[in-house]
């Protein structure tokens, strides 16, 4: 007798050993088991009470000693379930409902079993006689968990009510609790009782997470879910994944929601409700459809988990045959109160798409020859959207109302195109017209030393700026060209042909981004005019030498500036809408005005009803998501690449930094004044050739001290750069007192021979200057028109002005050049001679605070040139150059 015990014993060890294996998922056969072998125990007990009394004391022994290792074992087992128990159904699955709350499973994690009350397991307990005495008192418990979300089914087979409704109301609240808000979808079907029995539930409803089907809707609910079945694993698994707890487990994305039907009684199903529900039973766990079914007989199935309720007490078919006690119904309070949170959650949004899944696992692994292609975010389905930039669609239009995400897609469309194609595939040119630095996270800055290795140009503040726009767009019309030539030397039209011929040329596909691009097609100027050509050229030939354009606008009216130039817009075929956009997609095509918060509409085919996708897309403004790309990259930039040109509108060049300055040295035949810089992709000098011609010299105009100290500080000391000591000389006359501590600090830095004049010193000057057209000798004059009065006096047999224009009219030619700052146009006419004297000895003029109009004296064409007076801004004309001027910004003072 005692090796039957010991065997029972043994198989409760091989058991458990067994259960352990399989990772406890069958802990309660287990546990069944091991009930079973209680009663075989107890059975061996009775019949060894029967035998002789001589083998009694033995048997007492022996069976005293079993009991003591029995239950142990027993003991040990109940602990390991529980513990087990614990980590199947943590957090919200199994928590004690005081202190419940909801802790959704991470991202690809399983939500696991969900549990239901707990199962009792008897102790090996003595009684008085010695023998075993299981009691209430003496039971080992853990708890008894439900397989539902990605597992299977409950069907709930009861008599009263209350056991069965709390059931039902616990399973629902855990498995709310262990999901993300928001991704379970709740049918309920309560004929009897219409929804009552889900009544705490109510809250979720308005948020789409509960829907009610009425007494007559049994058949449509399951040929519902049959089809959602059908769907997912057509659409959705396609062959890849056997489950969608699968995927989620391999990618980390879950895109459908589990489904939870919720079956509570009715009439006798029909045939055909009968042959459905057998389908969901038997394919619904794999694609997250699950029911739950109570009051309506279902087949076996190893999915299905049948819970026998009898008021507290349960069997549970998974806990073999040990008594569960079934928990409470979870509060009526805490469960609307959950519901109302989930569905307030739900109702801002729905969760959002991540940035991460843009990326690619390996880096740079894509060519670009015959295209650019990459995700801007999920399908609602949860699926990439994959966005191309080719010769078909070439460029793309991206529109919508302030706020609703226009930069965010940009950024989250350039991150997945950086990560997938290298700077030797792909250049950006980014250009925001907008106020604000939203660009600048690509340049270095101060506080990130890092770039994005693919932008070569960074614009940013260029509201004001419009001839940076310009600029840019002539530079890539040059490229355009460039690519053009090449392509004609090797016998070829587009870039994909050239890469082929040309395998070890630079080509990257360019991708121009110009945010708010509407500000450089307003107001009906030359500048605006010249834009929309070059802008059309680009987009009707770009396509084929790998130059994309996207444009994003606010309104209307961006997208109007377009429409004026039908061939222009034609071109845009690949248009991307963001909520409540108008007229960026097809007339007919109400796409935008129905999408969500963080949703776009692609479009491919210029906004066409059936070439909508609807794409969620992530967050990628937020800097640290941003910055964890750009450093990967910007560690893995080429050694030859360096930080792109950052043209910041609101920012003072300096004219030490500038490069023209850089490369300024002794010894050039043609001296050349930089003036500022120029508005243009490279950061060159605005640049005034000083030739042995007449009118070679400068006129600063205007009344703001600073800017035109600037300018002629710089023009002095790029000149000072390129002669050697003692080779040119250098006169500086101050006559204004505001410009006192420039013009010093330009003496500073010039030859130490270099003159110092006020007005008397500067009458004396004049005359005396006879060029020997050998040593060049800059005249500097800072408000030379403050000296008018002095020079109005004769020195010898001529006034000091006209010692002035002898200098002006015949000096450059000598190679001595006036460079003055005069605060008015016409106190500068005044100096030449007065009203329809000749002006041609100022050959090159800057202009800062003067209105166009009152240059028409300077300029060639009637009614003077354009120019709208800014700050810090100024209107560079060389009459020898220039066909229309030139807007610079002038390199600050000090330093
Ligand atoms: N998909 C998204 N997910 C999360 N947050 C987003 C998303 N798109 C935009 N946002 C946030 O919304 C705000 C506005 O976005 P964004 O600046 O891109 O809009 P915009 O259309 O460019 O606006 P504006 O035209 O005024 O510049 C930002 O704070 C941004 O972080």
């Amino acid at each position: 007798m005692p090796d039957v015990r010991t065997s029972v014993v043994e198989s409760v060890r091989v058991l458990l050993a067994r259960a352990r294996a399989s990772a406890r998922q069958r802990q309660e056969v287990t546990k069944a088991d091991l009930a079973a072998a209680q009663a075989r125990l107890d059975r061996v007990r009775q019949a060894a009470a029967a035998r002789p009394a001589r083998a009694a004391a033995e048997r007492d022994a022996r069976l005293a000693e079993l009991d003591a290792r029995h239950a142990a074992t027993l003991a040990d087992l109940a602990h390991r379930a529980d513990l087990a128990g614990g980590t199947r159904a943590p957090g919200a699955a199994g928590d004690p409902w005081r202190g419940w709350h909801p802790t959704p499973a991470a991202r690809g994690e399983p939500p696991d079993l969900l549990r239901v009350g707990e199962v009792r397991i008897p102790a090996a307990a003595r009684g008085p006689s010695g023998h075993p005495r299981p009691g209430p008192d003496h039971y080992h418990t853990a708890p008894a968990l439900v397989p539902l979300l990605d597992r299977g089914h409950v069907a709930l087979v009861d008599n009263v009510q209350a056991g069965g409704d709390a059931v039902v109301a616990g399973l629902l609240l855990r498995a709310l609790g262990r999901t993300t808000h928001g991704q379970i979808d709740i049918t309920g079907y309560d004929p009897e009782r219409l929804g009552g029995g889900l009544a705490g539930f109510a809250p979720l409803a308005p948020a789409g997470l509960l829907t009610f089907v009425g007494p007559g809707g049994l058949t449509g609910l399951l040929d519902g879910l049959v089809d959602h079945i059908r769907r997912i694993n057509e659409t959705v698994l396609a062959g890849d994944h056997a489950s969608l707890a699968e995927m989620a487990a391999r990618t980390g994305r879950r895109p459908e929601p589990w489904r939870v039907a919720v079956l509570l009684g009715g009439d006798e199903p029909s045939r055909h409700e009968r042959a459905q529900l057998d389908r969901i039973l038997r394919t619904g766990a794999a694609c997250g459809v699950h029911l739950i079914v109570r009051g309506i007989a279902v087949a076996e199935h190893r999915d299905v988990q049948v819970i026998r309720v009898d008021g507290r007490r349960a069997e549970v078919s998974g806990c073999g045959s040990l008594p569960v006690y079934l928990d409470d119904a979870p509060p009526a309070e805490l469960v609307t109160a959950t519901c109302r949170a989930i569905a307030d959650r739900v109702s801002v949004g729905p969760a959002p798409a991540v940035f991460a899944n843009l990326l690619p696992d390996r880096f740079w692994t894509e060519h670009s020859a015959s295209g650019l292609t990459a995700p801007v975010g999920d399908s609602p389905e949860g699926r990439p959207v994959d966005v191309t930039l080719a010769d078909y669609p070439p460029h793309a239009l991206i529109a919508g109302p302030s706020g609703t995400g226009k930069t965010n897609l940009v950024y989250a469309w350039m991150g997945a195109l950086a990560a997938r194609y290298s700077p030797e595939e792909l250049a950006f040119y980014l250009l925001d017209f907008k106020e604000g630095v939203s660009f600048a996270r690509f340049a270095p800055g101060r506080r990130d030393p890092s770039w994005l290795p693919h932008v070569r140009l960074v614009g940013v503040n260029v509201n004001t700026d419009r001839e940076f726009g310009l600029a840019l767009l002539r530079f890539l019309g040059r490229e355009l060209r460039r690519r053009a030539d090449a392509a004609k030397e090797h016998e070829v039209t587009k870039l994909s042909e050239l890469r082929h011929e040309d395998p070890d040329g630079h080509w990257p596909r360019i991708v121009a981004v110009i945010d708010e691009f509407q500000v450089l097609l307003t107001g009906r100027d030359t500048l605006a005019q010249e834009a929309a050509t070059l802008l059309e050229d680009l987009a009707r030939r770009g396509r084929s030498q790998g130059i994309h354009l996207i444009l994003a606008s606010q309104d209307v009216s961006g997208i109007e500036a377009l429409w004026g130039r039908p061939a222009l817009v034609a071109q845009f075929t690949l248009r991307i809408a963001l909520p409540k956009a108008r007229r960026i997609l097809h007339e007919a095509n109400l796409a935008a005005e129905t999408l969500p918060r963080h949703h776009a509409v692609v479009n491919a085919d210029s906004g066409a009803p059936d070439a909508n996708r609807v794409v969620r897309v992530p967050a990628a403004s937020d800097r640290r998501v941003w910055s964890d790309l750009q450093h990967r990259l910007w560690q893995d930039r080429p050694p030859r690449l360096g930080p792109p040109r950052l043209f910041d509108g609101d920012a003072v060049p300096r004219l030490a930094q500038a490069p023209d300055f850089g490369e300024l040295a002794p010894g050039t035949a043609e001296p050349v004044a930089l003036l500022g810089e120029s508005i243009d992709v490279q950061a060159h000098s605005a640049r005034l050739p000083l030739t042995r011609s007449p009118g070679r010299n400068l006129a600063v105009l205007g009344t703001r001290v600073d800017e035109a100290c600037a300018v002629l500080a710089a023009a002095a000391r790029s000149l000072a750069r390129q002669h050697a000591d003692g080779d040119a000389r250098f006169s500086v006359a101050c006559l204004d007192p505001d410009a006192a501590a420039t013009a010093a600090s330009l003496r500073a830095d010039l030859p130490a021979d270099t003159g110092w004049y006020d007005a008397e010193g500067l009458a004396a000057l004049l005359p005396s200057v006879e060029p020997d057209g050998v040593h060049p000798h800059y005249i500097i004059l800072f408000a030379a028109d403050a000296a008018a009065a002095r020079l109005a006096v004769k020195e010898g047999a001529r006034t000091g002005h006209e010692h002035l224009r002898r200098i002006l009219n015949t000096g450059p030619e000598r190679r001595t050049h006036v460079l003055g700052w005069w605060r008015g146009v016409n106190r500068l006419r005044d100096d030449l001679g007065g009203l329809g004297s000749r002006t041609d000895a100022i050959g090159a003029w800057v202009a800062l605070d003067v209105q166009g109009a009152d240059l028409s004296g300077f300029y060639p064409q009637q009614g003077g040139p354009a120019w709208y007076p800014r700050p810090w801004r100024a209107l560079f004309f060389d009459r020898a150059r220039h066909r229309t001027p030139e807007v610079v910004i002038p390199y600050g003072l000090g330093g």
